[in-house]
């Protein structure tokens, strides 16, 4: 029989040249998926005998001072710390210094973005985000992070992230609430749209279980613990200043004022404030023996060396304005509105106050200066704008308002330089805090704070500040304080009980807590002391003595 149209015939063998490649192929990806999982979950031994954290924020490091004070604070413990986030703003100088801290940016995505419409751009962008995220977790830190330190919001896509990537190197996770994001994208989309309602679930879903909670507020932790039942040790680590957050010396305010002073001889300040003459002499301060009327030398001018000084140190103007600060990123739950309502409403309450022929307490010129970066930024100045040079009308007399960003250095400065600080922080949650508000205090700074329901866990009326809801209730307050400036006896006796309140004389005990509004109680101390007292016990609550080589 013809064996080629025989039924029975043998199938013939594959010669080899045919199945071994795939064969090979496969073994050899098996190989390097193998490879690559040992790699990552046992990576070569470190060359350092530190223990590590990642702390990660999807925002502009720089402008993240939390994340960075948490940074600061692991490093000098000290742990390997990466600090995961995008550029855009010089992070604090003291971070920089601390050996330790490495800073892996994460790529930005690209600008047109974010010209299309949200609900086109954002799938867009989250893809961008977990790709570099994935990238920096997995190959920019080479070994696992024992601790990844997460700030939240945003949530999407972080959490998630965060939860696959500690699975796969078994890092534990630390998530630090900062607000919640989905109250953040109501304000833009409103409470029923279906982002709103995912990304609530998206974050009720990622963050219920980690190693470790850390909450801004008591009343942060007390809503998540009891709507999303958290899994996982839980604390609350409230803001607290750096240590060189101080109310500064009139040596110091003279050093700020020479270098902002270009801002000083253009519109719309020139002519506004009283006439200075640098180096000897700046808006608000003064060198008694300089003559004020000297004009500047060239070499004068360029002397950095503060020779100055030597002959007579300088003080504060009496013919100073009152020199106001407000600090923002300039985010839909900020309106600037109620603040330019109630400087307009302020600039007729001086124009009658200062009428010649009136007697009584007189009201100062007002120098208010936002400080921050962000996207309503444009929108509000140029508000302000028509409302200063008065488009249509007569511009103002006795208010300007300028907006600008300092250098991490130059921040803290300012605050401890100026008379009153303005927060308009509304919280999106009605659970935060605004850290400006702790910036203030930390530089003796008291406040007039926008009033929201959690507000009292920081400003406490009277003693630290005042509160209000209303453009007219802001510019009230200003009369009230500002009265007689800058002799005025108001704004002279809520900054001592500031000061008093927050450094109470060593051996006090603490007053009794009490809960709502009334609660009085407030501990105050620098972010080290509270991290150390907080966050410390938690990440080393696992090393026993035999461990802690350190
Ligand atoms: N270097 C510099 N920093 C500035 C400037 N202006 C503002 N900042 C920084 O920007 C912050 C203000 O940012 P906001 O976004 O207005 O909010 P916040 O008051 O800091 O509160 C945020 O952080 C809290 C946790 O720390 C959150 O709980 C809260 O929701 C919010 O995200 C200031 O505290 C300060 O650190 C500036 O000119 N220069």
């Amino acid at each position: 029989m013809d064996p080629a149209t025989s039924s029975t015939a043998p199938t013939p063998t594959p010669a080899p040249t045919t199945w071994l490649p795939p064969l090979l192929t496969t073994a050899v990806l098996l190989w390097l998926s193998w490879k690559l999982w040992r790699f990552l979950k046992y990576p070569p031994p470190p060359s350092f005998r530190y223990r590590s954290v990642v702390i990660l924020v999807l925002g502009d490091i720089g402008r993240s001072p939390r994340m960075m004070y948490h940074a600061e604070s692991f490093a000098r413990i000290p742990f390997e710390t990466y600090l995961i986030g995008y550029g855009g703003s010089e992070p604090i100088p003291s971070l920089r210094r601390v050996p330790h801290v490495h800073f892996v940016y994460l790529s930005e995505p690209p600008s047109f973005l974010s010209k299309i419409p949200f609900v086109i751009s954002a799938p867009f962008k989250i893809g961008l985000q977990i790709a570099s995220i994935l990238y920096a977790l997995l190959f920019q830190v080479i070994n696992p992070p024992e601790f990844i330190l997460v700030q939240n919001p945003p949530s999407i896509p972080t959490l998630a992230m965060v939860w696959l990537i500690s699975r796969i190197r078994g890092s534990k996770v630390i998530i630090d609430w900062h607000n919640l994001g989905y109250t953040i994208l109501a304000l833009k989309l409103g409470d029923k749209h279906l982002f709103v309602r995912l990304a609530k679930k998206f974050e009720a879903v990622f963050g219920r279980v980690a190693y470790a909670h850390l909450f801004v507020t008591q009343a942060m932790h007390d809503f998540l613990v009891k709507e999303w039942d958290l899994v996982g040790i839980k604390a609350i680590l409230h803001d607290r200043p750096p240590k060189h957050f101080r109310r500064m010396s009139a040596q110091s305010v003279h050093r700020l004022f020479r270098e902002l002073a270009p801002h000083f001889t253009q519109a719309p300040l020139a002519g506004f404030v009283p006439p200075f003459s640098l180096p000897y002499s700046t808006p608000f301060t003064t060198t008694p023996s300089a003559p004020h009327s000297k004009p500047p030398t060239s070499s004068a001018q360029s002397d950095s060396s503060g020779t100055y000084d030597k002959v007579s140190p300088p003080e504060m103007r009496s013919d100073r304005p009152a020199l106001i600060v407000s600090s923002t990123s300039w985010t839909p739950d900020e309106d600037f509105s109620i603040l330019l309502r109630a400087l307009d409403s302020y600039e007729k309450k001086a124009r009658k106050a200062n009428t010649p022929s009136k007697s009584g307490k007189k009201l100062p010129k007002l120098v208010v200066i936002i400080t921050g970066k962000g996207p309503q930024k444009a929108m509000y100045m140029e508000k302000l704008h028509k409302l200063q040079t008065g488009k249509g009308g007569e511009g103002w007399k006795w208010v300007r308002c300028i907006s600008m960003w300092l250098e991490a250095k130059d921040y803290p400065i300012l605050l401890g330089s100026a008379d009153l600080g303005v927060c308009l922080h509304s919280s999106s949650s009605a659970l935060d805090l605004p850290m400006k508000v702790v910036d203030m205090f930390g530089c003796g700074l008291p406040v007039c704070a926008l009033d929201f329901p959690c507000l009292h866990e920081l400003v406490k009326e009277g003693i630290n500040g005042v509160t209000f809801q209303t453009a007219e209730q802001l510019a009230d307050r200003f009369e009230e304080l500002l009265s007689s400036f800058p002799n005025a006896p108001a704004l002279a006796a809520l900054r001592l009980s500031l000061h008093e309140s927050s450094h109470p004389p060593p051996g006090t005990p603490p007053p009794p807590r009490r809960r709502g509004k009334e609660d009085v109680h407030w501990e105050w101390g620098t972010w080290d002391d509270n991290w150390n007292k907080v966050v410390r016990p938690i990440i080393l609550n696992d090393v026993t003595k035999e461990d802690a080589w350190w």
